[in-house]
């Protein structure tokens, strides 16, 4: 009889201890799958978003990036400038008035847009700024006008040039503003050939903060050509007016004044050969041509007619 009893409350007791035991566990397992879910699909949300936001140049551009792109597809046959005036300053016209000019040409390298052929040809990895794949800054478009030595372009900052949150580095910027001052001094250039030159004085302003995710206009021209010494003056912009594509509430365009970001005093030196390779990528030479597939203007490298 006792032993019945004390096997009874034995039992009791274990159930008792054991029973709250699996239920705590119950819960903590419960708790943990719940917790999991949620955070994951909070993690997935943002991942989604900041894909859809940041790995890619927005498809809409701002107004002035579609006003540079429209204003450029006349297709008149306009004279590689190389002969221009190597004197004092040019008279180059504002650079808005500018962009409603009829022979900006576009510029392309092979080696900005085919990958392939860039490994193929001695280069080692990928360029700063002209990078189809890249998310740092990114320059989606580069246009040239010899008779004023000008050029315009549109820049992306993209998610890996960010320093302070949500803003970009100023060598974001500084690197911008190298590769705008190499480049039109290379278009500019008494040999007539790309990559014959190199920037030595990048001295940027850095005026307000970029924001990522941001897409501004890059705007410059030579002010001075003495013997090799070439002199770039630019301005990193908003581009003025709604820079949001739309129009104001009476459906008349806004025009306000570009926005500065940054502004470049520059020297590049012409004629300098920095790379070593002699093979026929190195003695390429600018050609203006119609696009085929466009049929705009552009100025792009012979080294399209290559292998
Ligand atoms: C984001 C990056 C992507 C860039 C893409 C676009 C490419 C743009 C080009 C580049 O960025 S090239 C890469 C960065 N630049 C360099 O690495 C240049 C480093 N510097 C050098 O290697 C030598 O300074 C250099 C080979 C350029 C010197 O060339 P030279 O030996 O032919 O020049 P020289 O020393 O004879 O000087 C010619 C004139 O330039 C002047 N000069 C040279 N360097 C200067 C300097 N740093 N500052 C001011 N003036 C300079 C020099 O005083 C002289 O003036 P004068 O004719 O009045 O006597």
């Amino acid at each position: 009889m006792t032993t019945t009893s004390n096997r009874n409350i034995s039992t009791s007791t274990v159930r008792s201890s054991f029973l709250p035991f699996l239920a705590g566990i119950a819960f903590g397992i419960a708790s943990s799958i719940l917790y999991t879910r949620v955070i994951c699909s909070r993690n997935q949300k943002s991942s989604s978003s900041s894909s859809s936001l940041w790995l890619q140049p927005p498809s809409t551009l701002p107004r002035f990036a579609q006003e540079i792109l429209s204003n450029h597809h006349h297709t008149n046959t306009e004279k590689i400038s190389n002969d221009d005036s190597n004197g004092e300053s040019t008279n180059a016209s504002s650079p808005n008035t500018a962009l409603s000019s009829e022979n900006w040409t576009e510029v392309r390298l092979r080696e900005w847009e085919d990958l392939n052929w860039r490994d193929a040809n001695g280069w080692q990895g990928r360029d700063l700024c002209h990078n189809p794949q890249g998310l740092g800054v990114r320059i989606l478009h580069y246009y040239y006008k010899a008779s004023s030595k000008e050029m315009v372009g549109v820049v992306w900052f993209g998610p890996h040039a960010e320093s302070h949150r949500g803003l970009c580095h100023g060598g974001a910027m500084t690197s911008l503003m190298d590769d705008f001052c190499g480049h039109l001094a290379f278009l500019h250039s008494t040999s007539g050939q790309p990559w014959s030159g190199a920037t030595v004085q990048v001295n940027v302003s850095l005026k307000k903060p970029v924001k990522v995710g941001s897409i501004l206009r890059i705007i410059g021209r030579i002010d001075k050509h003495e013997g090799r010494k070439i002199y770039v003056h630019a301005t990193l912009d908003d581009g003025g007016g709604d820079n949001n594509g739309g129009s104001s509430i009476d459906g008349e365009e806004q025009n306000k004044d570009p926005l500065v970001y940054a502004t470049l005093e520059g020297l590049s030196i012409d004629g300098v050969k920095m790379s070593q390779h002699e093979d026929p990528v190195s003695k390429r030479t600018w050609e203006v041509e119609v696009c085929e597939h466009s049929g705009r203007l552009q100025r792009r490298d012979s080294g399209w007619k290559l292998l």
